[in-house]
């Protein structure tokens, strides 16, 4: 296993989703097709898996734990890193996934705060982690901040302090939140071996002029070779070229807006119609996309984003 902090993660990391079967049941046989996918179709070298697209929660720890062992496996010597998403609301679960991470030799972890019980400040919020971490010593450790979902919205920037003291394989931040002052905050007192990842796809290139190191997001399933594009630009000054492809991201969630709502049962769809894997439904209570309203955003994604633009 690498040690802590033996590779900075940097650049583009698609959020998965769970392959499941017709019948709602974990179907480990597309794991390997779909690691395929992102590196030769995608160049995505990078993924956090059982996370909010990988609709973690809604699974058994038996079933995050299949599903890890099978990603890491799977993605040995093709990815760069596979960070293990361990976040639950009980911390012996959450623990238990973390030594599990660990024994299969996943590249990292990263936890969301609880959210049944909440922590109510952020020493509360940081002895949580503190003991997932302390289950997992060698496992480089990120802060999955997501307050649309917790609802847990305490200040990272205060979590950051001296966290290495609690927590001495703290790694960073996976920032999903749309939060400038906080996210630049995070990273002007962030240590220069830890990793700030932006997490709110469509709002990337605020992220990135703010400082964000690389990007966390589920889009990057299906558009990875887009965003890509976008980073270069970035790195090169080329606002006008970024932008471009920022706004025709958003012009997708948008037009989705029509059906709904970009949620996760759209989400999951787009990616199976757009990668041709077969993926299967969302777990419910997560709905799956009707096939005609998928087809018609299928249309405006490929409107919007043509392979060599
Ligand atoms: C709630 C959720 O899934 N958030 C993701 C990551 O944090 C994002 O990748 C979003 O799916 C994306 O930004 C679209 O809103
Ligand atoms: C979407 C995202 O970043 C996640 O799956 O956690």
């Amino acid at each position: 296993m690498a040690a802590v902090a033996d590779k900075k993660l940097t650049g583009l990391v698609a959020a998965t989703f769970t392959p499941l079967t017709p019948q709602g049941e974990v179907n480990l046989s597309q794991i390997g097709p779909y690691i395929d996918y992102l590196t030769q179709k995608q160049g995505v070298k990078n993924i956090f898996v059982n996370g909010t697209a990988g609709e973690s929660m809604s699974f058994t720890v038996a079933e995050r734990k299949m599903l890890a062992e099978e990603w890491c496996k799977k993605a040995k010597g093709i990815m760069d890193h596979v960070i293990v998403h361990v976040g639950c609301l009980s911390l012996k679960d959450s623990q238990e996934l973390a030594r599990h991470a660990a024994e299969i030799k996943a590249d990292a972890i990263a936890i969301m705060a609880p959210f049944f019980l909440r922590p109510k400040n952020v020493a509360a919020l940081r002895k949580f982690l503190q003991e997932v971490a302390s289950a997992a010593p060698s496992m480089p450790f990120y802060y999955y901040h997501i307050p649309r979902i917790t609802n847990v919205n305490l200040p990272v920037v205060d979590l950051l302090e001296d966290i290495e003291n609690d927590i001495p394989s703290f790694s960073g931040v996976k920032f999903s939140a749309s939060d400038a002052m906080d996210l630049g905050l995070c990273i002007n007192n962030s240590k220069p071996q830890w990793t700030v990842l932006f997490g709110v796809d469509e709002e990337l290139l605020s992220g990135l002029a703010m400082g964000a190191q690389g990007a966390i997001g589920s889009t990057y399933n299906y558009l990875g070779c887009h965003i890509n594009k976008l980073l270069a630009a970035f790195e090169k000054n080329n606002l006008a070229e970024a932008r471009r492809i920022q706004y025709n991201l958003q012009e997708l969630l948008r037009y989705a807006k029509k059906y709904g709502g970009f949620d996760l049962g759209v989400n999951k769809q787009l990616m199976v119609e757009l990668s041709g894997l077969p993926l299967g439904p969302p777990r419910p209570p997560v709905i799956q996309c009707p096939p005609e309203n998928a087809q018609s955003i299928v249309q405006k994604f490929h409107s919007l984003f043509s392979e060599s633009s």
